[in-house]
């Protein structure tokens, strides 16, 4: 059993020791069964959150109305711990807006979306399974709990979750399922715009990205997906793409927006909620790939550009062209034959120049510095006080008629 279950088994140990239920259940069950890597572990119990919070010293009321209660073990490792209860309606990331406790774990279990999510696991490993999601995770299949049309009108996001799931795992849609979402993909038009988006990122990023861009269209769930109702032939075009070795945010909105030709790249992805910061980033791997695409890989672009947002432009371009010729090169190599790294590195400073320009300084001066700062990084000339001293006297020079 993964090390972060032995804390949780300790929460559970403590709860069954003042007399109640708790099994682990959800993602890290299923997860564990699969043998991946597990994410945030939560716990199901018959305590209430008042229960939860007589027993545990440390806790955080994220939800108390909800039945859940972050636990904090000695280490501060955190735990949701939530009391069974079934659901309706969501209006946020996480949160159902309404919920009803009930007594027991099967109960609890049958209100969750998927049979391979509505797993439990006592403190000690044994599998607790009433909708037979084992199975499913074994013949790689994602099938609603009991009748799809009513999980999903519970939750609509589901049957996006449904797709992202499909393409995280490389699973396919039960076929009652699938056509549930079929018949019923205009409910996800209510969700927001910010449980989609976590959606997407995580379906763009999966191993089954094609089988799920399909998914995505046969649904028409794609239609209720910020700005993207009119790009059904640009949004399959992405299934020739392997985005899933993308690992960040702007990477991957980068290659999302590029495939689907976006040119207001500003616009689209705010209106997919997206943070400033990942649009900027997003904004520069665009800019850097069209650079690419027109001149090549140069050093400029990269010093210009700095390391960090180069490297991520050149993983775009690689995910989106696996096959093209600069796929090997490396960018690090390129940065580091840069005779300097940024301005301040330049040895003739701005006193200098005025020194040598005395009566003739002028806005010129600013030109100068730059045509200085290209000189010296393609190699022209050396960042060397007495080569670049002559290096200006000669534009000077050259320049002087004109200033
Ligand atoms: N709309 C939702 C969201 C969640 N769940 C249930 O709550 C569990 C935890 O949800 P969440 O943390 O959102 O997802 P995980 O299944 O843990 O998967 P991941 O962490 O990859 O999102 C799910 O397994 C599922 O049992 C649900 O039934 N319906």
């Amino acid at each position: 059993m993964d090390k972060a279950f032995h804390q949780g088994m300790k929460i559970i140990e403590e709860l069954e020791k003042s007399g109640h239920e708790a099994y682990f259940v959800g993602g890290s069950v299923r997860d564990t069964l699969m043998n991946r890597a597990i994410g945030d572990i939560d716990i199901a119990t018959s305590a209430t959150p008042q229960d939860i919070q007589r027993i545990f010293p440390k806790t955080i009321d994220v939800g108390a109305e909800h039945g859940t209660i972050i636990v904090l073990t000695a280490e501060n490792e955190s735990f949701e711990v939530t009391t069974y209860r079934t659901e309706s309606q969501y209006s946020d990331n996480r949160r159902p807006d309404q919920v009803t406790f009930v007594k027991s774990l099967f109960e609890d279990l049958k209100r969750r979306d998927f049979t391979m999510n509505a797993i439990a696991m006592t403190k000690t490993g044994t599998i607790v399974d009433p909708f037979q999601g084992e199975k499913d995770i074994k013949r790689k299949i994602i099938r609603s709990v009991g009748i799809p049309r009513e999980r999903f009108q519970e939750d609509a996001l589901r049957m996006l979750r449904a797709i992202r799931f499909a393409s995280q795992l490389s699973f396919s849609l039960e076929s009652n399922t699938f056509l549930a979402i079929m018949n019923d993909h205009e409910r996800l038009h209510s969700i927001s715009v910010e449980r989609k988006t976590a959606e997407i990122e995580k379906l763009l990023a999966g191993i089954g990205l094609k089988y799920c861009l399909e998914l995505l269209v046969k649904t028409k769930l794609y239609k209720h997906l910020p700005e993207l109702s009119d790009k059904k032939s640009k949004l399959l075009e992405l299934s020739t793409k392997n985005l899933c070795n993308l690992n960040s945010r702007s990477a991957l909105w980068a290659a999302f927006v590029h495939v689907l030709e976006i040119e207001q790249i500003d616009d689209f992805l705010t209106s997919w909620k997206l943070p400033k910061k990942v649009i900027k980033a997003v904004e520069h791997n665009i800019a850097i790939i069209t650079n690419v695409q027109k001149y090549g890989w140069n050093k400029e672009l990269i010093y210009q550009m700095g390391l960090k947002q180069s490297i991520e432009a050149h993983e775009v371009l690689v995910a989106l062209n696996p096959d093209t010729e600069t796929s090997n090169l490396h960018i690090e190599n390129l940065y580091k034959s840069l005779p300097i790294k940024n301005k301040k590195e330049i040895v003739f400073n701005g006193h200098d120049l005025i020194k040598i320009a005395g009566e003739k300084r002028g806005k010129w001066i600013a030109e100068l510095y730059q045509d200085m700062e290209l000189a010296i990084i393609h190699g022209s000339t050396a960042n060397d006080r007495a080569v670049l001293k002559e290096w200006v006297e000669k534009w000077l020079q050259k320049y002087e008629k004109s200033y």
